[in-house]
């Protein structure tokens, strides 16, 4: 639990999930801050019908710590060169050190991330970046608690929501990632885990304008064991509930929410149908020219 005693949380009110097997009844904190009247003007437009297609599709591409000039140059010019959907957004997370290098060569429709940034502006904090290093080379988002980077770097749910606090306030937008291993899963905790790691981006989070949640599964990470469409459709869905129980039903019905792990040009398109996947975060596969199959899946 958090224990900032400025948190604008009502951590009393309980989500009762579900007491059946697979499905635990688990304590989540309840914001209790309402929509600005500008977030209410901007989510006028969105219905809060899942089906809905208002929310523009969402393609990342995670390289994590991959390639050098050579390769990069390849797949920036294979971007450049590709007729991807208008109707998709699609941004790029690039190692820190190549970020400005890939700026410079994709198609300025195509936007890039970081994959990390520490929580304050400046400081004695040798080998971090901060967010408004990002902006200054021209980057516009980073991704934040990507399963390796808990896992590898032991980067707990509290540090992650601060990180994306202050990206947020630093005008970068933010690809915000939850999911569960697969002993969790095996455990009947998936709801529960995603619930979890939400409430700590809750605590923190005001404005969700700026953010994209992926949900990925990290058994389906690297491992080429997709979820399946209903799998990953069966969590956006929970992850929708959880957004119109926690926050509030205009930001249930505009927040994207990416799938990732083991996401391929043979997979993508029957992934994409589903009603509560508004993209992907694509590991391997964006390192390759089928990326361009996935940024158009919706096609
Ligand atoms: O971790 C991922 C994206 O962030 C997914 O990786 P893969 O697509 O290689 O499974």
């Amino acid at each position: 639990m958090d224990n900032n005693p400025s948190a604008d949380i009502s951590v009393d009110l309980r989500l009762s999930v579900s007491s059946k097997a697979h499905k635990p009844t688990a304590v989540f904190p309840k914001l209790s801050k309402r929509p600005s009247e500008g977030q209410k003007k901007l989510y006028a437009n969105f219905s809060t019908d899942s089906k809905m297609s208002a929310r523009k599709f969402c393609v990342g591409g995670n390289w994590k710590m991959n390639g050098d000039q050579k390769s990069i140059a390849e797949i920036c010019k294979t971007l450049s060169g590709a007729a991807l959907d208008p109707n998709t957004e699609v941004v790029i997370g690039c190692p820190a050190i190549y970020l400005m290098y890939a700026r410079n060569l994709l198609p300025c429709t195509v936007g890039v991330a970081g994959q990390n940034a520490y929580k304050v502006a400046k400081g004695a904090f040798t080998g971090e970046i901060s967010p408004s290093m990002l902006k200054d080379i021209g980057a516009d988002w980073v991704i934040l608690g990507h399963s390796e980077r808990r896992a590898i770097f032991n980067e707990s749910d509290e540090l992650i929501a601060e990180k994306a606090e202050h990206a947020l306030a630093e005008g970068l937008k933010v690809i915000a990632c939850i999911g569960e291993t697969l002993d969790e899963r095996e455990a009947g905790k998936t709801n529960e885990v995603v619930a979890r790691q939400m409430c700590a981006y809750a605590k923190k989070v005001r404005d969700w304008t700026n953010v994209v949640v992926a949900y990925e599964p990290v058994w389906a990470i690297g491992t080429g064991k997709t979820a399946t469409p209903e799998q990953a459709q069966e969590v956006h869905a929970f992850l929708r509930q959880w957004l119109t129980d926690n926050i509030s039903k205009e930001v249930s019905a505009a927040l994207r929410i990416q799938y990732g792990g083991s996401v391929t040009a043979a997979n993508a398109k029957e992934l994409a149908k589903k009603p509560d996947i508004d993209g992907f975060l694509v590991g391997g596969a964006s390192l390759k020219p089928e990326f361009v199959d996935i940024i158009n899946a919706r096609q």
